[in-house]
């Protein structure tokens, strides 16, 4: 992980010849750094560095001190690195002395990079490492990013870090949250990400810091309420500005949290703090103008109740869904297209990570918004979901906003009172959101909800109280929230036909289910369907299960267990071999929506491939042409005659589809 000896003493040598030509105005950060280490701190860039760990004792001590904002940013962080999709990272948060208080990264790399005391209790000050991203970030009070050799000790010179400040809501350092990398690439772009990663748990914090205050959103531009840019402050029942975000600060064109705080609403904007309680309950979800006192600004807002009004979340903690030796038992799915099966198997180490990171994240509350192809188990996976959350005593009540009826989407949320509209039930109905209360909603194609319900959805999520139609009443609710869509909903927000506001509120945390395609349980899950399809009593031949575990499966687990019905019943009672899988023969299996896969090499490739990238369609074809070519021993010709194509046609697409055969016939 070091440079060699010789690169070392050339390492060092550069950094002390830049500190002995002294600084200059606008030295870069890392070259102030580097002088504050030699002159200050007075390492030795050609020593040894030995790593710095408190005591399990300090610790636990600092990160008591710490505990809300670590609160805060665990999942904030969970998500940074779920998103960055890097195994060779790590995202860290240390605490102002540059102590790591939470790390999260995979356990390989977390193995790899401990010794060097990246890992939680080690200490990254600059005194203690040297120029590095924490510690520097720290020393600097900004964004900063430290490549490779910029770093002061040779022993992290592989490593490339990046490190932004996280402020309290007083406008003081609270923390630092880091990226280090093996990879030097794309480091403006991981500050953005880390910026915004800072400022939600910014917000956050202000949010638990300030729960008994009045929380009052605004922005210049109404479609930004509600947003990571909006400004946000916390109010206190005498109109008095307790605390501010930093685009709070920005937006009013403030330097400073003191040139805020303590100051009353209606010296800021023309307004008090009951009047914009008033208007914004009146205005249903949209944000009232208010201007910003003597100067020609407007911007619209929404002031709340504070947070500790609203009714808590009632049912003790339900015993975690555990993900002992990866297997999660989950509850039986009903309605439509549920399993038979008592208990469905989750066996792929992405799914049990997401499982335990939804757990930990409906702890709080969080809503959950989960993503994945058709069929690929989001509402069984939101089931376990609930099952694992506070509400699991509740309901679990599933809504498709893809197959209701737009008209009817509506009312079969909100619910309505007897006689509300015509055709409307003599007796009322009580919504599905009232339904849930106490337990869980989920929302199954949110991205087909119509934009007007959208804003009523978003303020019931705010409000935490709905409106039945046809009446004045609001009623109480609580539910944990769990979404899902095969769309990408953050095109469709760009596209306009999805609000923005929602989806932030949707997303708490965002999950991607895998395709069953690219399952590693894929077998487990084969043989337990069949189980359920034939209660226990059929068995698969070597050559069908091969054909199954190859094939792409584009309509992923619901189209297997139509095949294994339908196989089961043409096998009847015998074992089912590759003729009872017809559907499977054919080429042109249907596919699913155009997204990139990245396939690794398959298994009967006969040389190891690295992975490469086809849309499903070619994965498709490429899965068929190898079965066909296992099926005819690798013989080019013949499989070009079973096709009805010529060798060179045949040639091509293999070569196209990164399939290489050895022996050419
Ligand atoms: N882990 C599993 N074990 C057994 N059966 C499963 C599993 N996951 C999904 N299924 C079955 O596959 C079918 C589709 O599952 P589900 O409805 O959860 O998918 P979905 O992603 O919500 O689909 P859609 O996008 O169409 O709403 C159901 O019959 C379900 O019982």
């Amino acid at each position: 992980m070091s440079l060699s000896l010789r690169d070392a003493h050339r390492h060092a040598d550069r950094i002390l010849e830049r500190v002995r030509g002294g600084l200059h105005d606008g030295d870069e950060l890392v070259a102030q750094s580097w002088n504050r280490c030699v002159n200050e701190h007075r390492l030795d860039p050609a020593g040894r560095h030995q790593p710095a760990v408190v005591s399990r004792v300090e610790l636990e001590e600092r990160r008591a001190r710490r505990a809300d904002v670590i609160a805060c940013a665990r999942y904030e962080m969970t998500t940074l690195f779920q998103q960055l999709a890097d195994t060779e990272s790590a995202v860290v948060l240390t605490d102002t002395d540059g102590v790591i208080v939470h790390m999260v990264s995979t356990p390989e790399f977390g193995t790899e990079v401990g010794p060097l005391g990246l890992r939680v209790g080690g200490r990254w000050s600059e005194a203690a490492a040297g120029t590095n991203g924490m510690g520097t970030c720290l020393a600097a009070a900004g964004p900063v990013s430290v490549r490779r050799e910029d770093h002061f000790f040779p022993e992290f010179a592989q490593l490339t870090c990046s490190a932004v400040p996280v402020y309290d809501p007083q406008g003081e350092i609270a923390a630092v949250l880091d990226v280090t990398s093996r990879s030097s690439l794309m480091q403006q772009h991981l500050l953005v990400l880390l910026g915004m990663t800072a400022r939600m748990i910014e917000n956050r914090l202000l949010d638990a810091r300030f729960r008994n205050a009045h929380p009052l959103h605004f922005h210049s531009r109404p479609e930004f309420v509600y947003t990571l840019h909006e400004g946000k402050l916390a109010v206190g029942d005498d109109g008095r500005i307790l605390a501010a975000n930093r685009s709070a600060l920005f937006q009013l064109g403030l330097q400073a949290m003191d040139e805020v705080r303590d100051r009353r609403i209606d010296e800021l904007f023309e307004t008090s703090l009951e009047d914009m309680l008033q208007r914004s309950s009146s205005a249903s979800f949209h944000p009232v103008v208010m201007y910003r006192a003597n100067a020609a600004l407007r911007f619209f807002a929404v002031a709340r109740r504070p947070a500790s009004d609203a009714k808590a979340p009632a049912r003790p903690v339900a015993p975690a869904a555990t993900a002992a030796a990866n297997q999660v038992a989950l509850p039986r799915p009903a309605g439509r297209g549920a399993a038979s099966s008592s208990a469905a198997t989750f066996g792929d180490l992405r799914l049990v990570r997401h499982l335990e990171t939804a757990r930990r994240v409906i702890a709080r509350g969080t809503p959950v918004l989960l993503c994945g192809e058709t069929g690929s188990g989001k509402e069984v996976f939101a089931r376990a979901v609930h099952e694992a959350s506070p509400h699991a005593g509740g309901a679990f009540v599933a809504v498709n906003c893809a197959s209701l009826p737009e008209t009817l989407i509506e009312s079969e949320l909100f619910g309505y009172r007897a006689g509300a509209f015509t055709g409307a039930q003599r007796t009322g109905r009580r919504g599905k959101i009232l339904q849930a209360d106490g337990g869980t909603l989920f929302l199954d194609e949110i991205a087909d909800m119509p934009l007007e319900l959208q804003a009523r959805l978003l303020r019931v999520l705010d409000e935490r109280q709905v409106t039945p139609l046809g009446t004045e009443e609001t009623q109480p609710v609580d539910f944990q929230l769990v979404s899902a869509s095969h769309r990408h909903l953050p095109t469709l927000v760009r596209e306009g036909r999805f609000r923005e506001d929602l989806y932030y509120r949707l997303a708490g945390i965002e999950l991607a289910l895998p395709p069953l395609r690219e399952r590693s349980d894929r077998r487990e899950l084969l043989h337990a369907v069949l189980a359920a399809e034939s209660d226990g009593s059929s068995q698969l031949s070597p050559d069908a299960e091969r054909l199954l575990l190859d094939y792409a499966w584009p309509g992923n687990v619901r189209q297997l267990r139509h095949v294994m019905r339908s196989a089961c019943a043409l096998a009847d009672g015998r074992p089912i071999t590759r003729e009872h899988l017809p559907s499977l023969h054919t080429m042109a299996a249907p596919a699913p929506a155009p997204t990139m896969v990245a396939l690794p090499a398959a298994p009967a490739a006969p040389a190891e491939a690295p992975p490469i990238k086809l849309n499903p369609i070619q994965a498709n074809e490429r899965q068929v042409l190898l079965q066909l070519l296992e099926q005819h021993r690798w013989n080019v010709s013949n499989v070009a005659k079973a096709l009805d194509v010529s060798r060179n046609t045949l040639y091509r697409k293999l070569h196209k589809l990164h399939i290489e055969v050895s022996h050419p016939d």
